[in-house]
């Protein structure tokens, strides 16, 4: 088995090992298996042999590393070999770090990361440094406690990425008196197991800035590093250490030719290189004397490696190459930088803190000290005077110090020494982790001082015998103690400023604390309020929800009433459009018959007239003979016979109709005056009938459209009730005043409707008292022709009469229906207005949802707009505008 001291490098030098990973696909295809690599057998070095000269010699060159790694060399061994010391003296309050470099795709992440970082054979040696350091806590004593944090960063392009939260992207390095070089808000996670760092590294890896190129699949465009700090508080001797481990995962040096990148990719190439090439300047200014600047603030890894190159930190570089000749280059300038490296010297020393507690110890036993040494002063100058000499006066003590100095001075070197070996000793001891007790320091130093004034009485009682021998003996004793009394007290003087420093850090510390703690308190609050806030608003737009909800409903409801008023109002006006045109067309055929039947019967009249002054001049001249009379009177017959032909081949329909189909018009020729026959009568009678039946149909429409608009009224008071129950919803969230205000408005509204419901009824019942006239008096006029044959012709008048009256009613109804046409398109236009004001009102109510005020005003208007369409609606169907000038028109008709 190899020693461990093998791959120590001596001096704190930066230790550098070299890995040469196998040979690949790549470069078995350009330059087939041969190799240039011979690895000695001591493991310690490695030669190149170069490509062969013009004269057929083959040149080589030999590097010699701290380790030299062939290509089937396990992960295992490179971790045993390379880091694991590195994380021992991470483990023990050193600094550490490990990082590695070489050309692209050489196998930097390959031995850092690993395929697999879970994998116990493949893994790399980031974990195998995780498994290490919590296998060693685990089996450490109870007595020192231990906080692991891990941060994961990236340097892409020259700038700080923050792995573990990328939102943070450039990142600035700083430096603290306490921390050293740290990055500046980079995340720092408190971690607890194996697994807590694996998913960490899984989280870091998978942002890390990765691209593939010729050279490799999975190429780094960045450096990654890997951070942890391990803080040990020993509960003990209240010290505490604290160690930070690097492990960096370089970006792989590259040749743009070979790695055949562009674009993004090439810019990479150039920072990734440009940052190396300042690593090298870095690394040739430690080690060359003559430069005194070292470049490290020249890019962000040097600047991060500060402590890593020449400071406080134990490093291992890993070197990674190419075992094949198609890279030979690129392998002899890593296997250079390799080399330079190695001669870096770090310091590296424990970074030991004490506990305020530990210095105040350390303090109070100087103190004892003090006075010790102040009591053996006085006992010998109480000795010098007993013994009756002076006791040197200060002056003298100093002349004496100046002559006897040299000699004093190694005395107290010697002594030095020996407290100088023992507090190294003290150290290792605590550095191995042995324990000691207070009490048996105190004990330790009591021993130390009784012996001490016990060599010094001795050497004062031998002195006493020949006391002027031993006279400048003892003066050197005493001065020696006086020195040693002052640099005691010096030394107690820097601990009592180390302590007055350390109580204002604390004061500062607890300070940060309180006001953190207020910044806390300030957050819990906020939160608090916030989330009170979160709900409050959560309520809100709840309650904003159910309010558009319930308003939605309601909308879409008084938008179903409003296109069944529409429908119904269609239907109505439908129907009326019909029946005014049945009408009209009714109107114009009867009174056109009618003018054509009285001049027809007028003419009739006339003629008959005629013929009965010649009929009853031939009847009662004497001298026309009978047969005569026969004759005429056939004649006369024919004659009728003649003019009904004609009448019946007339266009008149009506004469027509009473021709054709109810058979002939019987004139019976009378004395003074002709009559209708009795059958024409009944004919007249049956039209009478018909005229009353049309009527009553009129009648019956009339009462229809009554109870229609009843149904409109009843739907539009259901329609205001239900704005009156939409009014009443919302105005309980409004004020009690305005919730009055809008109940009075909507009385009066109702009120007003009512009062036009009330109008409306009574013109209705007049209209129907109008359609009752003629229906009346035709009967009367039935009656009267029942009664009385020989009041026909002034029946007929009257007949006519009240036809002529038909036509005014019927006007009058058409004008009406006119009017009613007219009021019910600006209806409908209203209706129309209504239903956009209300999709708008919707649309407002969408958007405002929250917004109560608006809604209420919004809810109120729309009330008001729709209590006024009812009652337009109300009026348009209910009262004519122009009923009274209607009035007049027919009032006029009629007289004319
Ligand atoms: N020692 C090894 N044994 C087996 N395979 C290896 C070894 N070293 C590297 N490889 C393989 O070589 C390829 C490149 O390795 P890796 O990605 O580690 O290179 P790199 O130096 O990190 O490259 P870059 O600088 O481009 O990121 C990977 O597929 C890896 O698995």
């Amino acid at each position: 088995m190899e020693d461990k001291k093998d791959t120590e490098p001596e001096n704190g030098n930066v230790k550098v090992v070299c890995r040469f990973r196998p040979v690949n696909q790549n470069e078995l295809d350009r330059s087939g298996e041969k190799q240039i690599c011979q690895f000695s057998k001591n493991k310690k070095s490695v030669t190149i042999l170069r490509s062969k000269n013009s004269d057929g010699s083959v040149s080589s060159n030999k590097f010699t590393f701290d380790r030299v790694f062939d290509t089937q060399v396990t992960q295992r061994k490179v971790y045993e070999k390379a880091a694991k010391p590195i994380i021992e003296g991470v483990l023990k309050g050193f600094n550490g770090t490990v990082f590695a470099y070489g050309q692209t795709g050489s196998g930097k992440t390959h031995t850092m990361q690993g395929p697999d970082i879970e994998d116990l054979e493949q893994q790399g040696i980031v974990p195998r440094m995780i498994r290490t350091v919590f296998n060693r806590i685990n089996s450490l004593d109870d007595n020192v406690e231990y906080t692991i944090k891990v941060s994961m960063a990236e340097i892409y392009m020259e700038k700080i990425k923050d792995l573990l939260n990328p939102t943070k992207v450039n990142l600035k390095i700083k430096k603290d008196k306490d921390r050293g070089i740290y990055v500046q808000g980079l995340t720092e996670q408190y971690i607890a197991s194996e697994t807590d760092v694996y998913n960490i590294m899984k989280v870091g890896n998978a942002k890390r800035t990765v691209a593939s190129t010729q050279m490799n699949d999975a190429s780094s465009r960045s450096h990654s590093i890997f951070i942890m700090n391990i803080t040990q508080n020993n509960l003990d001797d209240h010290s505490s250490k604290s160690g930070n481990l690097y492990l960096v995962d370089l970006a792989g040096s590259e040749k743009v030719a070979k790695t055949n990148v562009c674009g993004t990719q090439l810019e990479e190439a150039k920072g990734i290189n440009q940052s190396l090439s300042t690593l090298g300047k870095v690394i040739h200014a430690l080690t060359d004397k003559k430069i005194k600047h070292v470049p490290y603030r020249d890019s962000k890894l040097t600047r991060i490696l500060t402590e890593s190159l020449g400071g406080n930190a134990k490093t291992c570089l890993i070197i990674t190459c190419s075992p094949s000749s198609y890279n030979e280059l690129e392998t002899i300038s890593t296997l250079r930088f390799g080399t330079a490296a190695r001669n870096i010297k770090n310091k590296p020393k424990v970074n030991k803190k004490y506990t305020v507690a530990k210095l105040k110890l350390i303090v109070s036993q100087k103190n004892k000290l003090i006075s010790t040494l102040r009591e053996r002063i006085l006992c010998l100058q109480n000795f010098i005077k007993e013994n009756g000499l002076e006791v040197p006066s200060d002056k003298t003590l100093k002349e004496l110090a100046v002559k006897l100095g040299p000699e004093v001075d190694k005395i107290i070197k010697e002594e030095q020494e020996m407290n100088d070996e023992e507090e190294k000793d003290n150290s290792e001891r605590d550095s191995e982790g042995s324990k000691i007790d207070e009490d048996d320091a105190d004990d330790l130093i009591d021993e130390e001082n009784k012996e001490k004034s016990k060599k010094f009485l001795q050497l004062v009682e031998s002195n006493t015998d020949n006391s002027s021998k031993t006279r400048d003996k003892i003066m050197a004793e005493y001065l020696k103690i006086q020195k040693l009394l002052s640099q005691e007290r010096e030394k107690c003087q820097k601990q009592v400023d180390l302590i007055s420093n350390l109580k204002e850090d604390h004061q500062i510390f607890q300070l940060k604390i309180k006001k953190l703690s207020l910044i806390r308190e300030n957050f819990d609050n906020y939160k608090e309020t916030t989330e009170q806030k979160v709900n409050e608003f959560k309520e809100e737009t709840e309650d904003a929800k159910n309010k558009l909800e319930i308003t939605n409903a309601k909308m879409t409801k008084v938008k179903r009433e409003l296109a069944e008023i529409k429908k119904l109002y269609a239907t109505a006006k439908a129907k009326v459009e019909r029946y005014e045109e049945k009408g009209t067309e009714f109107m114009i055929d009867e009174s056109k018959q009618n003018k054509e039947f009285r001049k027809k019967v007028k003419a009739l009249h006339d003629q008959i007239a005629e013929r009965d002054q010649l009929l009853s001049q031939i009847q009662h001249n004497p001298e026309v003979s009978s047969d005569l009379k026969a004759i005429i009177e056939e004649s006369q017959h024919q004659l009728l016979d003649q003019e009904r032909q004609a009448m019946a081949d007339s266009d008149n329909p009506l004469l027509k109709k009473f021709l054709i189909e109810g058979g002939d018009i019987n004139l019976v020729p009378k004395q003074d005056s002709c009559y209708l026959a009795p059958s024409d009568v009944e004919r007249i009678i049956a039209k009478q009938k018909e005229n009353q039946k049309l009527l009553l149909e009129k009648k019956k429409k009339a009462s229809n459209l009554k109870k229609e608009n009843s149904d409109l009224l009843a739907k539009i008071a259901s329609l205001a009730n239900i704005e009156k129950s939409d009014l009443e919803s919302v105005a309980n969230a409004m004020a009690e005043e305005k919730l009055e205000d809008i109940k009075e408005q909507f009385t009066n509204e109702k009120e007003k409707i009512m009062e036009s419901l009330q109008i409306r009824s009574e013109k209705v019942l007049q209209l129907d008292e109008k359609t009752d006239i003629p229906y009346k008096k035709s009967t009367k006029l039935r009656d009267s022709f029942d009664s009385d044959h020989s009041d026909k012709a002034k029946i007929i008048r009257n007949y006519e009469k009240n036809i002529e009256s038909l036509i005014l009613i019927h006007l009058q109804t058409s004008f009406e229906l006119s009017a009613m046409k007219v009021e019910m398109k600006v209806s409908h236009r209203q209706v129309k207005s209504l239903t956009k004001k209300l999709e708008s009102a919707k649309k407002d109510l969408k958007m405002k949802s929250d917004d109560n005020k608006d809604l209420r005003k919004i809810v109120s208007n729309l009330q008001n707009t729709a209590e006024n369409a009812t009652f337009f609606q109300h009026r348009n169907t209910i009262v004519s505008p122009h009923h009274s000038t209607l009035r007049k028109v027919i009032k006029k008709t009629k007289k004319s």
